[in-house]
């Protein structure tokens, strides 16, 4: 079938927190309308960009865009961005089902509020059973406007953006308004019914599956429903092998379905978490958890749960994180077997960097930057000159490089060069984590892959170690993702194919560290793209084309 959305994409001043900001909403809301499809749809989204001086594009993230590279809707790698008040239509096939996501990919826009979920619903039965099937998205949440947070990140000397404000749950949250300065009274009001906690209903006795996705602009999270334990039954829209954990660790990009069994004492209401692990949330003024409400009909919804809120694990915990990471296998039933050998090896060493003044991160010495004409068009269309044709390279000094030192790698340089792969053969990609610029801090960061899944076939501490860590892989049940972490001072190893002919963005999730160039792209199959659309060209060097046409 075929499912067609009209959306109207804004500013409005919002209070999710109870902090009044500028947010931007589809259709008046924040998170956005669900998209929901059967596997096997298509999908027809006619986005209106009401914004009035801002562009625009959206990005349908775990969608691999068979067929429709160019309405993977990644600005300068696909497409020209939609200026203010145009209309694009995005079309695509929802060829999988499962739980997938959707966010705005121009600057840091996403921060602004632009995001939602995408449920596709399989054509065949589930290796799992449920009485109702809920949403939950998470994300984290901060007042300064992406524009102020662009301007801190590009000046010199460099100043970080900081600790959210606070976390949503399903687009609620709470500011202590007396943490707000003076000058923002009026601007903070915790009585506002749209900073009302998100809530849950539940009848006793059932059993939810309960989508949770992470939006987060830089936070890694671990979510927990109070006194109940949940069964991990879906990841990034495959199924896992079922896995029971009291609380969930989940990054940025990824989708989980969790079942929870509605059997504890049905008299109460019980609280749902989110907190942030992986960067420290005690620091002054600390980042308080996320928390909705988990409601036991017939109590009532806004009935505090009598117990305080479940006590999360230690912000730097990180082997329980590993051990999550580790936990997850690909369904005995639904395992799709990698290829046991790669034809190619990218090693991604993972840094900070200071190049002329400003702070970058960078893949081995490589800070990425986005060119004005998307690669899309200008390697379909031949049009030359607009990004710089050396690749950057497929490893780094491993020799001579300590990851466990303050980088001081000086001969970074940005570029918008891109990795031009073979089409048809198959990919690993080691992400090699490593120190930052400050002492003894390695963080935590998801890297999200358009256009694909890839098989996740190891993680470990320290150095990836190219001659022996392949000898461990898991080719026997690893799961496929389209989001995964990479762990502090860690490596994780990814296999694809690279079967998907386009333009393929592979980054950092974290918003800020994507601006300041943590990413790369992949261009593979380029002979074997259809006719593209003259919808998503008109900036750059493409404007020749749209004369010609
Ligand atoms: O990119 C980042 O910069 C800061 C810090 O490393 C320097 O202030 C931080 O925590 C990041 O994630």
């Amino acid at each position: 079938g075929v499912r067609h959305y009209k959306w109207e994409v804004k500013y409005e001043y919002k209070s999710p927190d109870c902090y009044k900001k500028l947010v931007i909403t589809i259709n008046g809301k924040s998170p956005g309308p669900t998209i929901q499809a059967q596997e096997g749809d298509t999908v027809i989204v006619e986005v209106n960009n009401n914004l009035l001086t801002e562009n625009l594009a959206i990005h349908w993230h775990g969608i691999r865009q068979i067929g429709t590279p160019w309405f993977d809707g990644t600005e300068g790698v696909t497409q020209c961005p939609i200026l203010p008040g145009d209309t694009f239509v995005y079309q695509f096939v929802v060829d999988r089902p499962g739980t997938y996501l959707y966010h705005a990919h121009y600057g840091m826009q996403r921060e602004a509020g632009l995001y939602g979920m995408i449920r596709v619903a399989p054509n065949d039965p589930e290796p799992f059973s449920y009485d109702f099937d809920r949403s939950i998205i998470l994300n984290d949440w901060y007042h300064s406007s992406a524009f102020e947070q662009a301007a801190l990140l590009s000046s010199i000397p460099f100043q970080w953006v900081g600790e959210p404000q606070s976390l949503l749950i399903h687009g609620k949250g709470k500011f202590e308004c007396s943490l707000s300065p003076s000058s923002a009274a009026g601007v903070c009001d915790k009585n506002n019914p749209e900073c009302s906690p998100f809530v849950q209903t539940v009848v006793s006795g059932k059993t939810y599956r309960i989508r949770v996705a992470s939006l987060t602009a830089l936070s890694a999270l671990s979510f927990e429903i109070e006194g109940h334990n949940m069964t991990v039954v879906e990841a990034d829209g495959h199924y896992v092998e079922p896995f029971v954990v009291k609380n969930l660790y989940i990054y940025s990009g990824e989708t989980y379905s969790v079942l929870v069994k509605t059997n504890q004492d049905p008299s109460r209401n019980y609280w749902i978490t989110s907190n942030v692990v992986g960067r420290n949330r005690t620091a002054p003024p600390g980042i308080p958890p996320g928390l909705a409400i988990f409601n036991y009909y017939p109590n009532h919804p806004k009935r505090q749960p009598p117990t305080s809120p479940p006590t999360p694990p230690a912000w730097d915990n990180k082997d329980s994180r590993l051990a999550q990471s580790l936990a997850i296998k690909a369904h005995q039933n639904y395992t799709v077997k990698p290829p046991t050998t790669s034809d190619r090896v990218i090693v991604m060493l993972n840094t900070q960097n200071t190049i002329d003044g400003f702070r970058h991160w960078s893949v081995n010495n490589v800070s990425f930057s986005l060119p004005h004409t998307p690669y899309l068009v200008a390697l379909k269309e031949n049009i030359t000159g607009v990004f710089n044709q050396t690749p950057p390279p497929d490893g780094y000094d491993f020799n001579n490089y300590d990851i466990s030192s303050v980088a001081n790698n000086s001969n970074a340089t940005s570029s918008n060069g891109i990795y031009r792969l073979q089409f048809n053969i198959t990919v690993d990609v080691i992400l090699q984590n490593a120190n930052t610029m400050s002492k003894n801090t390695s963080e935590t960061h998801p890297w999200h892959l358009h256009g694909h899944d890839f098989w996740v076939l190891g993680y470990g501490n320290g150095k990836f170690d190219v001659n022996n860590h392949p000898k461990n892989y898991n080719l026997v049940n690893p799961i496929m993702k389209n989001t995964v972490p990479m762990h502090p001072f860690g490596w994780t190893a990814l296999r694809f194919r690279s079967d998907n002919p386009g333009v393929w963005a592979f980054h950092c999730h974290i918003e800020s560290h994507f601006y300041m160039g943590m990413g790369v792209v992949f261009e593979e199959g380029i002979d074997r793209v259809g006719k593209l659309p003259s919808s998503i060209m008109g900036c750059g060097k493409t404007k020749g084309l749209l004369r010609h046409n």
